[in-house]
């Protein structure tokens, strides 16, 4: 695995962060184009892959990744055996608009029917897990702008060619684009300041990701199906947290996908979303025993929404409700027989 450009600058070196975490920065982080189709074709053998995206109201996007999918990755070169979309509650075309490019496409509510249904985007994942058998799962976003096979193969090349990666989380340079303005290295907004401090006050093995909420991961299958999937936005926090503390940080690997533009949700969104990660990250400190919650967080987000009226601004107190909740690990919903966490 060639390094990618991650350097420590001299100054900081030093401070404190493990040996550990600048090692595994370094032997760990890739880059896309470490690997070619081709090659992980010629490795995959009997081995099976699985795309999942999860899509709610992405039909202007997720017609063309299912396209670079199939175009690439299944009709040039064998790479994916699948590519799955999860229709999670749309209000447009997604699913249309994703069976008409190639895509097999699911309703997250019809998945592992009588379960009770669950909410938001882990839970759209749990039912991609569950609805597919890829024996290497990829996770990508419905909203991405500039999406290309590189993200799958990149995310594909550790696992294929290290036994020991078994979860491998993509990165890139995240612009937030607002119309016509553009800040380089503005996207991220949650990531920068609410999931990265927490994380690196917490969990600093895990200091070493450059996007710790990246959208774009993969991991093989037992590993996937014996971890919890965590509801809403929490689920790629805690599958950082649970996967460091049952497989190690030696078992992560990290891919340099280049750049990565997508939809981006309101300060508003972003505020519920922040709110999710932390009631995540809360829980995970209760059950560690490391931060003893007397009394449980409250999980109601009080926000205000303006407007201009005739007579001035109204300011709208608007309450949402933030639970998070957990699907457990999906072997124990669907024995297989796989062993899991010893805890
Ligand atoms: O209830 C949900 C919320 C989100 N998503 C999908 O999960 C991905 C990431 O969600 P979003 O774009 O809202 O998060 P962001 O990238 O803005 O953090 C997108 O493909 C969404 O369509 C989903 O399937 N169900
Ligand atoms: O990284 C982030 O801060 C958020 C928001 O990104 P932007 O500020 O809209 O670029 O996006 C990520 O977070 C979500 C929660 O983990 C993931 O589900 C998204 O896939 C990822 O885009």
């Amino acid at each position: 695995m060639d390094t990618t450009r991650i350097g420590l600058s001299a100054d900081n070196a030093d401070l404190g962060f493990s040996s550990r975490v600048r090692s595994w920065l370094r032997h760990r982080s890739a880059r896309a184009d470490d690997w070619t189709a081709s090659e992980l074709c010629a490795l995959k053998g009997e081995r099976t892959v699985t795309v999942v995206i999860p899509a709610r109201d992405e039909e202007r996007t997720v017609g063309r990744i299912v396209k670079t999918i199939r175009t690439a990755l299944m009709e040039e070169y064998p790479l994916v055996d699948d590519v799955l979309v999860v229709d999670s509650r749309s209000r447009d075309n997604t699913a249309r608009v994703a069976a008409e490019a190639g895509a097999r496409v699911v309703a997250q509510d019809t998945v592992l029917q009588p379960l009770p249904d669950m909410h938001g985007k882990g839970e759209a994942l749990w039912k991609g897990l569950a609805a597919t058998t890829g024996d290497l799962v990829v996770f990508v976003d419905g909203d991405l702008y500039d999406f290309t096979a590189e993200y799958v193969i990149g995310l594909l090349g550790p696992l294929l060619t290290d036994p020991g990666v078994d979860y491998v989380k993509g990165f890139y340079q995240r612009p937030l684009v607002h119309g016509s303005q553009v800040d380089a290295d503005g996207g991220g907004r949650v990531t920068e300041l609410v999931a990265r401090p927490l994380l690196n006050m917490y969990w600093p093995d895990l200091a070493g990701f450059v996007q710790p909420l990246a959208g774009e991961y993969a991991g093989r299958r037992e590993v996937l199906e014996s971890i919890p999937f965590v509801t809403h936005y929490g689920v790629e926090v805690a599958h950082l947290i649970d996967l460091l503390r049952w497989r190690g940080l030696e078992a992560f690997a990290q891919v340099d996908l280049g750049m990565r533009t997508h939809r981006h949700q309101s300060t508003h969104a972003l505020g519920q979303m922040a709110g999710q990660i932390m009631l995540t990250i809360m829980d995970r400190l209760d059950r560690s025993g490391r931060l003893v919650v007397a009394e449980p967080p409250s999980a109601l987000l009080a926000q205000f929404r303006r407007s201009e009226a005739a007579d001035g601004a109204v300011r709208e107190w608007v309450v949402t409700d933030l639970t998070v909740r957990e699907r457990p690990p999906l072997r124990t919903v669907r024995p297989t027989g796989r062993s899991g966490p010893p805890w």
